[in-house]
Formats: C-alpha cells, structure tokens, sequence
C-alpha cells in the first residue's frame, strides 16, 4: 500500500521503518519545507508533524481524496473544522492522541476505574504525564483523553495544568530527559491511594498502531476511533 508521511521526524522515521517492513510503500516524506507531491498517489496519509502544521496536513489530504491517520497533539481547538472537511469530502479519519496499544487498553481501565470511583467523593482525581523535553504541547493529548474518560464518567466537569479545583482534574506535565510517555492516574483520600500507570519503554507502540489503523482505513470513508480498529 501507498503512505504518504506527513511530519517525518521522530515518529515519522519509526513510521516509515514498520510501514517498509510490513510490505508498504512510502510516496511523500512531507516536512516543514517540501511540497505535497505525491500526496494524491497515496492509499492513506499518516501524519505526525506539528500542532501549527496539522490541520494544513489533513485538510490537503482530505482534498485530495486521501484517508488520514492524525496522531499530531495539540490541535484539539480544529477538530470540528476537520470532520466538517472529512464530511464534505466523504473522507476518511481516525484521529488519536495514542495509537499503541497498550494504551487503548489502559483508556478503558481508566474509564472502568472512574465509574468505580464515582460514588466515592472521599477520593480526589489527579494525572500526571511525563514526556521528553522536546515536546511542544502540555498537558499531552494522551493525558488530555484520560481526562475526558474521567469527565464522561463522574462529576468531575474539567481539567486544568498545574491547578487545584473543586470538580477539576488536575492535571501535572513533566518534562524529562528522552521519556517516551509515561501516564499515572492516581485516586486519592486520607486513608489510601489508587493508581494506574502506562509506561512506554520506545515509540515502536505508537508507530505500529499508526500503521495497523492506516492499513485498516485505506479504501474506507467515515470517522473512526482506535476502539473501531482494535475492536475494544
Ligand atoms: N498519537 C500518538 O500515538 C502519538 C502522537 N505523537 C505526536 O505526534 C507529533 C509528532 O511527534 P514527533 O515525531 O515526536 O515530533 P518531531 O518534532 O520529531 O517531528 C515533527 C515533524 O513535523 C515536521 N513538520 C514541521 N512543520 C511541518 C509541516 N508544515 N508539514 C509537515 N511536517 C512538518 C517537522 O519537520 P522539520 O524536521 O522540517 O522541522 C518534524 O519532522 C506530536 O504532536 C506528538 O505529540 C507522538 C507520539 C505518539
Ligand atoms: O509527543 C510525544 O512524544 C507523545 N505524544 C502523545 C501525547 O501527546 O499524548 C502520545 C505519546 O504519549 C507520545
């Protein structure tokens, strides 16, 4: 299958690794300075740029007849204009902050422990992420959809960085060394504490379920999740 890569750094390289290895071809290595030749020739699109970069990304994709594989963070505020676009052009999308799956896994333990917990208001919610020291967003999009997995199942109505609110996730961003991505849920009350924990060891995770969902997408058009691709 032909894949375009769009943002060829860090993930891109890991990306274009699993995708040559598991028999694909890659037609466009798109970063800050390059064009999009050979966007259209693509059965899907991958992208993994920037948070400034994404939606110029997916919406070329999309207008040219291309599905996209969105793993860029840090967009959240264009998500709507996207599927808008997905839908005028009768595309094809799957946007995740994480694509690996151990942490597909862990976002349904984290939903399964908040509807646990929600009775209990003697336990406080709290995240924390912690990242290498080259990544633009905070908190990540990964820790960003713990929360909401939190916030759809409990009185909790919000998140915030780095705050301490009544009804409000409070949410830590550490930024440490080359960490790949390390996520802590932890409930708290006077007498104990619960915790969950995703530790990534590499990005070979993220890659790989990159490259699952873009093998899964080709030829299909709608909006869909990694739970539609890992049948979670
Ligand atoms: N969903 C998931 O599972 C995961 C998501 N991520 C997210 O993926 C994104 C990329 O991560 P990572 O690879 O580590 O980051 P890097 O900084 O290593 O790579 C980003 C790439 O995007 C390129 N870029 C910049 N501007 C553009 C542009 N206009 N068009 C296309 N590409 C552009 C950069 O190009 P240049 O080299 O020229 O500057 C660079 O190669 C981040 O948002 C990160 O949070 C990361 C891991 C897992
Ligand atoms: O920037 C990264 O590296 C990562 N970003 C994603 C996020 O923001 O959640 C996923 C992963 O944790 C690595």
């Amino acid at each position: 299958m032909k894949i375009a890569l769009l943002g060829y750094g860090k993930m891109g390289k890991v990306i274009e690794r699993i995708a040559l290895e598991r028999g694909h071809e890659i037609v466009l290595k798109k970063d800050e300075f390059n064009t999009y030749d050979g966007l259209s020739t693509a059965a899907v699109a991958i992208d993994f740029s920037v948070p400034t970069a994404a939606v110029n990304n997916i919406s070329a994709a999309f207008n040219s007849g291309v599905p996209v594989v969105s793993g860029t963070t840090g967009w959240l505020e264009h998500y709507d204009e996207m599927i808008a676009l997905c839908k005028e052009k009768n595309g094809g999308f799957i946007s995740s902050s994480n694509f690996s799956l151990g942490v597909n896994i862990f976002f349904g333990l984290n939903e399964y422990l908040a509807k646990l917990m929600a009775p209990f208001d003697s336990y406080n919610v709290s995240m924390e992420e912690i990242h290498h020291i080259h990544k633009l967003d905070a908190p990540s999009g990964t820790a960003i959809s713990l929360a909401q997995g939190v916030i759809e199942n409990s009185s909790y109505d919000s998140w915030a960085l780095d705050e301490t609110k009544e009804n409000t996730i409070r949410i830590e961003a550490k930024r440490i060394g080359e960490v790949p991505g390390t996520h802590t849920v932890n409930y708290d009350s006077a007498i104990d504490s619960i915790e969950i924990k995703h530790t990534a060891h590499n990005r070979e995770g993220f890659a790989l379920g990159a490259v699952i969902a873009a093998e899964w997408l080709a030829g299909k058009q709608g909006i869909f999740t990694m739970k539609d691709v890992l049948n979670l």
